[in-house]
């Protein structure tokens, strides 16, 4: 197996955040690999490499073992539903998933719900009784009920502008969300020494309050 420490970074939203958080714990990603269109970068130094990934692909590259670790948000995780372990919550990227309609929405029988996440949605239904027929969609989610597509969404939510300013509100909140550390289960074993020291050092981070 190899010596060097392999880790799935999310591309986009997350990666900011995380590259900070790593950055505070003494792990050295260089600043220029933020505007890069690089996808593998080593660090030597620190026996690391990254894989940038599309951040719905990081479980399957850490399920695989390509990657032994990576930074997923836990709604990925949980609509992924990947063989791997979650090893710590990173407190960043922070969000949560709701299911989200028009004001003015009336009860019907067999709602359409649109999301980006059938499975998280499906099972949150089912697990309260409602049937419903899930429609997947792969972004602009929010479309959805405006035009008649569906009855409600299942989407996350940050500040709530883009509720706002399409007219729609919260129904409820399903759960929270933030990013975690996830490993590969052989990689766990093989390589726990450096995966043990890695989590310590974040969590050490983490708790100095360095992060929200
Ligand atoms: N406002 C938000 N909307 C969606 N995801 C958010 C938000 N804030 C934090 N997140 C986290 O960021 C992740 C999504 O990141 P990002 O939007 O970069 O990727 P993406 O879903 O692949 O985007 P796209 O498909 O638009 O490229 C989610 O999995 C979630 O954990
Ligand atoms: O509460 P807010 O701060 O407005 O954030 C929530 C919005 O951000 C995400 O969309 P994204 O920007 O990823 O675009 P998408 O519709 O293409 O998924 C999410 O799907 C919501 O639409």
């Amino acid at each position: 197996m190899r010596d060097t420490l392999m880790v799935a970074m999310p591309k986009g939203r997350i990666y900011k955040q995380a590259s900070q958080l790593f950055r505070e714990a003494g792990l050295p990603i260089p600043d220029d690999f933020d505007d890069s269109r690089k996808l593998i970068f080593d660090v030597p130094d620190a026996g690391m490499s990254f894989i940038m990934a599309k951040p719905v692909d990081v479980p399957t590259y850490v399920e695989y073992g390509v990657a032994d670790i990576g930074v997923v948000g836990k709604d990925v995780l949980m609509e992924e539903n990947k063989d791997v372990y979650e090893l710590l919550d990173l407190g960043i990227a922070k969000c949560r998933m709701s299911v989200i309609g028009l004001p003015d929405w009336k009860p019907v029988i067999h709602p359409r719900v649109a999301t980006k996440y059938p499975n998280v949605a499906s099972q949150y239904f089912r697990e309260r009784g409602q049937q419903v027929e899930v429609i997947k969609l792969n972004g602009s989610i929010e479309l959805a009920p405006l035009v008649g597509l569906a009855d409600r969404i299942v989407d996350m939510v940050e500040t709530g502008a883009t509720l706002r300013e399409n007219g729609l509100v919260e129904m409820e909140t399903m759960f929270d969300v933030t990013s975690r550390l996830i490993a590969n289960r052989v990689s766990y074993r093989m390589k726990n020494e450096a995966i043990q020291a890695l989590c310590d050092r974040l969590q050490q981070t983490l708790q100095r309050g360095a992060r929200p």
